[in-house]
């Protein structure tokens, strides 16, 4: 790592720290992760070796989007270092924009549109090449200086290939967890990241997370509170998941109270936000079928215009968030 001079840290999370460096060879400005040792605290019960060659080949297989962070090279050193070299994303995550910045404020739907079209797209991207990232959340993407998004954190990654299930139903933040894994499954698919881009469309329409549970019932009541559940309990794979006798399945709910929620929102921005957020996996949109729907593809001057003025939609104090966070 000695052709890695560093500049400052950028991000601390459960599974490592991200800096960012110059490289002495080039002097491009990288992201450099360095996972911490052992098994990782709060982390996903695997250890670091392999949550390093997760990430690693995952980022190695998804080369190339512009929605995705591009991997630089990754280093494994003796003592138990790892490290990945990253592009340097120049902005602050979606996370902190919507906590710090629109605080509550939702964005407007066309700009909600061109947002979600970049991560459908990244995600498309991903599950073609073989992985689901089983992440996804407002922390995990990050705004470049021209308010484009990438999506990074590819720890939790894994390959629909080769592997075949039984795969861990402990992944996914709460708050963006499909109602398949909180119910145990172990079968699931890369339609998991499917629903949780739902609860960021939501997210970004209503400035607030749409299901910000406290615990797993409590998300999973949350769900099927909005939602409802009846699509969810005449799926096939239903009986065969673990929790499916919990009381929660079984309580009487209304029907769906999405719109409710989203009054304002187009029809074709609704069909999308709902495709997402359907409960019953089969039923839920692949991104390809999301980007095939109306709402993507009709005619968008806006976000035409948006991209001809370097994403200028976004309010002009989202840059000085990103001077802020580069210490
Ligand atoms: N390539 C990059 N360019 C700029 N910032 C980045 C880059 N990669 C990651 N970050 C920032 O660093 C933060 C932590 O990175 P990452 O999510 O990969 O680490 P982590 O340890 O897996 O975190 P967590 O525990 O939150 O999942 C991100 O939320 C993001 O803000």
């Amino acid at each position: 790592m000695e052709h890695y001079e560093c500049i400052g840290k950028i991000g601390d999370g459960a599974a490592g720290v991200v800096h960012k460096a110059r490289d002495r060879r080039t002097g491009e400005i990288v992201a450099v992760k360095r996972l911490r040792g052992g098994i990782i605290a709060g982390g996903y019960g695997g250890d670091t070796d392999e949550e390093f060659l997760r990430e690693v080949r995952c980022l190695e297989a998804c080369r190339g989007h512009s929605s995705l962070v591009e991997l630089r090279a990754a280093h494994r050193e003796s003592g138990a270092a790892y490290y990945i070299v990253m592009e340097y994303v120049d902005g602050p995550s979606l996370g902190r924009v919507l906590r710090e910045e629109r605080r509550g404020r939702p964005f407007p739907e066309a700009e909600a549109r061109r947002l979600m079209r970049q991560l459908v797209d990244g995600v498309r991207a991903m599950h073609r090449a073989g992985f689901m990232h089983r992440d996804l959340k407002p922390d995990n993407v990050v705004i470049d200086a021209h308010g484009d998004l990438k999506i990074c954190d590819f720890g939790m990654s894994r390959t629909t290939a080769a592997a075949v299930p039984p795969y861990t139903s402990t992944v996914v933040t709460l708050w963006y967890r499909a109602p398949e894994l909180i119910l145990g499954s172990q079968e699931y698919n890369s339609l998991i990241d499917m629903w949780a881009l739902g609860c960021i469309m939501a997210e970004l329409l209503a400035g607030a997370p749409l299901f910000a549970g406290r615990s797993e019932m409590d998300q999973l009541n949350r769900v099927f509170d909005t939602v409802g559940m009846q699509d969810m309990r005449s799926w096939p794979g239903f009986a065969r998941l673990p929790r499916a006798e919990s009381a929660l399945c079984h309580r009487a709910r209304p029907p769906s109270r999405l719109r409710e929620k989203f009054p304002t929102l187009s029809a074709a921005g609704f069909d999308v936000l709902c495709g997402l957020l359907a409960c019953r996996p089969d039923m839920r949109l692949s991104a390809s079928e999301a980007l095939r729907c109306q709402w993507f593809t009709e005619a968008d001057a806006p976000d035409a215009m948006a991209a001809a003025c370097g994403g200028a939609c976004f309010p002009p104090c989202v840059s000085s968030v990103a001077d802020a966070i580069v210490v």
